[in-house]
């Protein structure tokens, strides 16, 4: 017997589960569009020509070492991660206002900042978009915090809810956090225009709302760097304070590296100072202090303007092959005469497209076509090719008529 005899069977998650099921099929035709990671024409996974060339070079330097990290992790890795997403010419960075901690990528660093705000942040409420990314209402709940939704995606015009958006920050209390997709919101696609960002950031300020970006696809959403972080750089601009969450999985292919940082920008560099003290007993009691090896990449590559050009070039190799998948499956339905209006497949941007396909359709296209993706209708478009595109429009075709 077991002391452990009552467990009951816990659910799969609803995006990793997509995977575990899509693995058990033996069909041959069979395309997984659940889990936002990059695949290649061929279907296969990616790893960057700069990353094995930084790899390369580590490898190769003698005095290199696997030494504990600082529990706020590699010093250069966090200075260059903040230099990424606030600019280099960032005055919150050129006045010292800015703690960053290294931490186990983007879920980490949400973790961390959750876990941080629940301690030290006088309100407890964290309002986050509806839809917004699966894990997000799980890592906050458990952080502490109590979720709250905002209106986001308007599925009659298949674009942003912006009145709902801004009557319902509008009606949150004073103070109170506000997570914010930076670019590429997940699973809509959808964000807002550099205008709405600006109404935005003016209501937010107003009610003393404290922004929480979470940056997963810096460089997906366009293919630009500084042009997929215009919108937390408004903010910071404006010299006020707000969270930031960095992942280097999808853009720079180190998933499994759990790559990733929290910066928090402080009214002043002291607040930065006691910041990043306490942000250290959040960490060491959780996991001490974070993996060398992926941080060690990053920072190869920032640090070297040849290498980060070189990533430059294969980021935007990344979005335009996904750019590319959208108009070929648009185009593919079109020629189909699929019913209804696929226009949003071009018009959302980064990795995901949320089609309007309700869960059945779902489910009808996995048992009909082998097409696995998640039940609220988001397709990776990352995990397609110019030979499965023709698979899943007549998947879908079938599905709509
Ligand atoms: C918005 C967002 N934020 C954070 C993460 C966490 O990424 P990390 O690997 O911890 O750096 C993901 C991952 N999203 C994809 C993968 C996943 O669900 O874990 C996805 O939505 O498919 C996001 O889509």
């Amino acid at each position: 017997s077991s002391v452990f005899a009552g467990l009951a069977q816990a659910p799969e998650d609803p995006i990793l589960g997509v995977t575990v099921a899509y693995n058990k099929d033996p069909s041959p035709v069979k395309v997984n569009l659940g889990v936002g990671a990059y695949r290649t024409e061929e279907g296969k996974p990616l790893v960057l020509n700069v990353v094995r060339r930084a790899e390369q070079m580590l490898i190769n330097n003698p005095s290199r070492v696997k030494e504990y990290l600082p529990i706020t992790g590699l010093a250069d890795f966090n200075k260059l991660s903040a230099k990424l997403i606030f600019g280099a010419d960032s005055p919150a960075i050129q006045e010292n206002r800015v703690a960053t901690v290294q931490c186990l990528s983007g879920t980490g660093s949400l973790r961390v900042g959750g876990e941080f705000l629940a301690r030290h942040y006088h309100e407890r409420t964290i309002y986050i978009p509806q839809p917004t990314w699966g894990n997000h209402p799980k890592v906050f709940t458990l952080a502490g915090l109590t979720v709250r939704s905002y209106r986001y995606y308007d599925p009659a015009t298949r674009g942003l809810d912006f009145q709902g958006l801004l009557e319902d920050l509008g009606s949150a209390p004073s103070g109170a956090i506000v997570l914010l997709h930076a670019c590429a919101h997940n699973p809509t696609g959808v964000d807002p225009t550099l205008d709405q960002w600006e109404q935005i950031r003016q209501l937010m300020r107003s009610k003393a709302l404290l922004p929480f970006f979470d940056s997963a696809y810096q460089g997906f959403a366009s293919g630009s760097l500084d042009q997929d972080a215009q919108s937390v750089r408004m903010f910071v601009a404006d010299g006020g304070e707000l969270l930031m969450a960095q992942s280097y999985a999808k853009n720079m292919g180190l998933y499994g590296e759990r790559v990733g940082a929290l910066s928090i920008v402080c009214g002043s560099a002291d607040v930065a100072v006691r910041v990043e003290s306490q942000l250290k007993l959040v960490i060491r009691p959780m996991y001490s202090n974070p993996p060398i090896h992926g941080a060690s990449i990053v920072a190869t590559i920032l640090k070297d303007s040849a290498m980060f050009n070189e990533w430059t070039v294969e980021l935007k190799g990344m979005a335009d092959r996904i750019i590319s998948m959208r108009q070929q499956l648009f185009d593919a339905l079109k020629t189909r005469e699929t019913p209804g209006d696929w226009s949003h497949i071009i018009k959302q941007i980064g990795m995901f497209t949320f089609t309007g396909l309700n869960s059945d359709q779902v489910a009808f296209m996995r048992q009909e076509y082998h097409i696995y993706m998640t039940s609220d209708g988001r397709i990776s478009m990352a995990g397609l090719s110019g030979r499965t595109i023709p698979h899943l429009a007549d998947a879908i075709h079938a599905a709509v008529t």
